[in-house]
């Protein structure tokens, strides 16, 4: 949905038949994002396969369209991107409208300084309230001009480096999209880009950066994770085979282990390691949660995850671990609601610049429906009761996707049916949500309130 569309309320019901079958997820939003970008600065035509057609993607592929990119839809998922090389962007026309995504916003920050050319860019009242100043002030650096609207909001104004710069960055927080823009800047650079990550987050950008054909150094050293990228590489046209999203199984996942008797396959899930905490955490917890055909498609690891429904258990979710869940504990609190003890997530601070202030919306979607939940700083205290979740209430989603479906698969488990005042923002990420969790759930469990 875009900003201007009409709220579309939706309630979930407890399903009158366990989640079942074997199912399979949209793409990866992350990889998405970055095959579209990586195409658009390559020599020759880059072919996606299993690309997430969500509004969040689209913007990216409306965006690299806009900076003189071919960008063509050759039947679902498949996508061809011929690129412009290194350096070759073009100036937009009119003002880049990043929607509601701040990976495609920040990105493009990082491609737009190393190109001398001028841009503005904008977005939806959720991404004009994040904050982007975490990718202007290192990126100014490299010799571009950010100018941003007070408080580093959108919009913004940009003009490139026409000689751009080598970044030399240790990040102040774990952010994989502050560490991409500064490497798709220094793409464009002479010289060693170097990026020093306190905690290892997501690292789709360095592997497709390989795959690209550049040359990317990763050491972990006692200041932390360290990325050198050789600057002004050929970046040439290579294949993307984009598999299911982590983040988007996570909802079918959570809900099967909270439905009584389900049991469901969620094929070709991407498992990458520095996405899988949520995995992690839920076995911890005693989910009866197992990978088959484990593999490896187009540099990443993939397998099918098997879930069924069990007694979940309360832990301490350790901080270390946040950025390799750190869009899943929306959905997380949502089984710890029904675990048995408190389980209490740790240093969940980036969650508060979000699409929403995910730390409050997440506490107000659980207290809404019956469940005891406080924030203690930066973490997050759930009492689950052991039992059922009683629901019965209605969630307001903040313009945020995540919000939108962990209150539905909260809804599924729910004594009583809990309603969201708008699932329209679920277009982002995963089209299709409600139809295929009512396929897994054999009947119409979630459906317009
Ligand atoms: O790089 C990416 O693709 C993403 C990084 C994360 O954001 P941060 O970099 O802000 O942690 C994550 O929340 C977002 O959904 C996708
Ligand atoms: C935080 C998210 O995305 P973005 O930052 O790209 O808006 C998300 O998908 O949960």
């Amino acid at each position: 949905m875009s900003h201007d569309a009409s709220p579309r309320p939706l309630l979930a019901q407890a399903p009158a038949a366990p989640l079942s079958g074997t199912h399979r997820v949209p793409g990866d939003k992350s990889i998405s994002h970055r095959a579209l970008m990586f195409g658009a600065l390559a020599i020759g035509t880059t072919a996606i396969e299993g690309l997430l057609e969500g509004e969040d993607v689209l913007r990216t592929a409306a965006a690299m369209r806009a900076l003189g990119a071919t960008v063509d839809q050759q039947g679902p998922g498949a996508w061809r991107v011929a690129g412009r090389g290194i350096g070759g962007l073009t100036e937009p026309a009119d003002v880049l409208d990043m929607g509601n995504s701040g990976t495609a916003a920040r990105l493009l920050c990082g491609l737009l300084a190393g190109h001398p050319i001028f841009s503005v860019m904008t977005g939806d009242a959720s991404l004009r309230r994040r904050p982007m100043l975490r990718v202007t002030d290192p990126l100014s650096a490299t010799g571009a001009t950010f100018w941003t609207r007070e408080g580093g909001r959108l919009p913004l104004a940009v003009r490139g480096a026409t000689d751009p710069l080598p970044l030399d960055y240790r990040l102040p927080v774990a952010s994989a999209q502050v560490k991409s823009a500064c490497l798709l800047a220094g793409l464009c650079a002479r010289g060693t880009t170097r990026v020093v990550e306190p905690e290892p987050t997501r690292d789709h950008t360095e592997n497709m950066l390989r795959h690209f054909g550049a040359t990317v150094r990763v050491e972990d050293t006692a200041e932390g994770r360290v990325i050198e990228l050789e600057g002004q590489p050929e970046l040439r046209a290579a294949p993307i085979l984009v598999p299911g999203d982590p983040s988007s199984a996570a909802f079918l996942l959570v809900a099967a282990l909270l439905v009584p008797g389900s049991r469901v396959t969620i094929a070709n899930v991407g498992l990458n390691p520095l996405r899988t905490g949520l995995f992690a955490t839920l076995r911890e917890m005693g989910a009866e949660l197992r990978v088959e055909n484990a593999r490896v498609e187009g540099g990443e690891p993939v397998g099918d995850l098997v879930a069924a429904h069990g007694p979940l258990r309360a832990v301490e979710v350790p901080p270390e671990r946040a950025p390799s869940m750190i869009d899943e504990y929306p959905v997380l609190a949502v089984a710890a609601a029904s675990a048995t003890g408190t389980t209490r997530m740790r240093g969940l601070a980036e969650l508060r610049v979000k699409e929403s202030d995910r730390l409050a919306a997440t506490a107000a979607m659980l207290a809404a429906n019956g469940i005891a939940v406080s924030i203690e700083g930066d973490d997050l205290l759930v009492e689950g009761t052991g039992g059922g979740i009683p629901g019965g209430g209605t969630v307001a989603t903040h313009m945020d996707h995540r919000l939108a479906m962990s209150t539905l698969v909260m809804g599924l488990a729910a004594r009583a049916p809990v309603a969201v005042d708008d699932a329209g923002f679920i277009e982002t990420s995963f089209p299709g949500f409600a139809d295929l969790m009512n396929r897994a759930a054999g009947n119409k469990a979630i459906r317009p309130a």
